[in-house]
């Protein structure tokens, strides 16, 4: 694996070594990818997009005057009006020049598992729609198979008149048999999304999670599933900020994933 120089070098606060992971993952894609002549942005959702957006911020106002963003939910777009920048939305800006975002877990192919903050279906939409489509996150995230560290399991969006039928066709046809409704925390009930839905996690075994396009293929066609939070050969790379300040670099050559490693300046 190369080794580069020349991760961020961000100074020591009271941020826990999760979040400075985090933030180093965010402010070197952001330095990598965001370049002045990006115009439309795609902003992802996660507790590591803020760390994108303050790195964005910093590039100053004449850069970021010109630029719109595109949120992939509430949350994004908060922290888009909240921190002053051009907000957009994809049906004015169908095609965006990068779109970056968390992930709850990356695969050696750069596969995803998103929608642990139940955003997945703009989330897919805004990654789609992008040029390049960069996620970040901290080293927990960097996994060789999908499900292994990220256990909930794969969370589909669901109309909420179908929830129990695809429940049931998860857990008795497709091989989830601990396949849940998601419920909120502070709120009787379920978790409504953005959209209105309801969502399910469907844990699955390494078997199936060897080969995540397949299993995305059988929950897409499920009568009632709106979208599921596998993100099979979309991302052109991904950043994990790594506890000693260093970020390992995935990215897509030729359709094969190179990893680097930049070591800290
Ligand atoms: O997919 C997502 C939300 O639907 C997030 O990107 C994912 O959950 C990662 O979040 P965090 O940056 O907090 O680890």
């Amino acid at each position: 694996m190369p080794v580069l120089t020349g991760a961020v070098p961000i100074a020591t606060t009271t941020l826990s070594a999760i979040e400075q992971s985090k933030r180093l993952a965010a402010y070197t894609a952001v330095d990598k990818h965001i370049l002045p002549e990006h115009k439309v942005i795609g902003i992802g959702s996660g507790s590591t997009v803020p760390y994108v957006v303050e790195r964005i911020v910093a590039q100053g106002r004449e850069l970021n005057k010109d630029r719109v963003f595109i949120p992939t939910g509430f949350q994004s777009k908060e922290l888009i009006v909240m921190s002053n920048l051009n907000l957009g939305d994809v049906d004015q800006f169908p095609t965006i020049d990068v779109t970056i975002d968390g992930a709850d877990e990356v695969d050696l192919d750069l596969n995803c598992i998103k929608g642990g903050g139940a955003c997945h279906l703009r989330e897919k939409v805004l990654a789609e729609a992008a040029n390049t489509f960069i996620v970040v996150a901290d080293y927990r995230k960097n996994a060789e198979y999908l499900g292994t560290n990220f256990t909930p399991g794969v969370p589909v969006e669901v109309v909420p008149f179908a929830y129990a039928q695809v429940l049931r066709k998860l857990r008795d046809v497709l091989g989830s048999p601990n396949a849940t409704l998601r419920m909120a925390k502070a709120k009787a009930g379920p978790v409504v999304t953005d959209n209105s839905n309801f969502v399910i996690d469907a844990p699955f075994s390494r078997e199936i999670m060897k080969d995540p396009s397949t299993i995305l293929a059988k929950i897409k066609m499920l009568t009632g599933v709106v979208e599921v939070g596998l993100f099979c050969d979309m991302a052109q790379a991904a950043y994990f900020g790594n506890e000693d300040g260093s970020v390992t670099v995935k990215r897509k050559v030729e359709s094969k994933v190179v990893e680097e490693l930049i070591l800290p300046s």
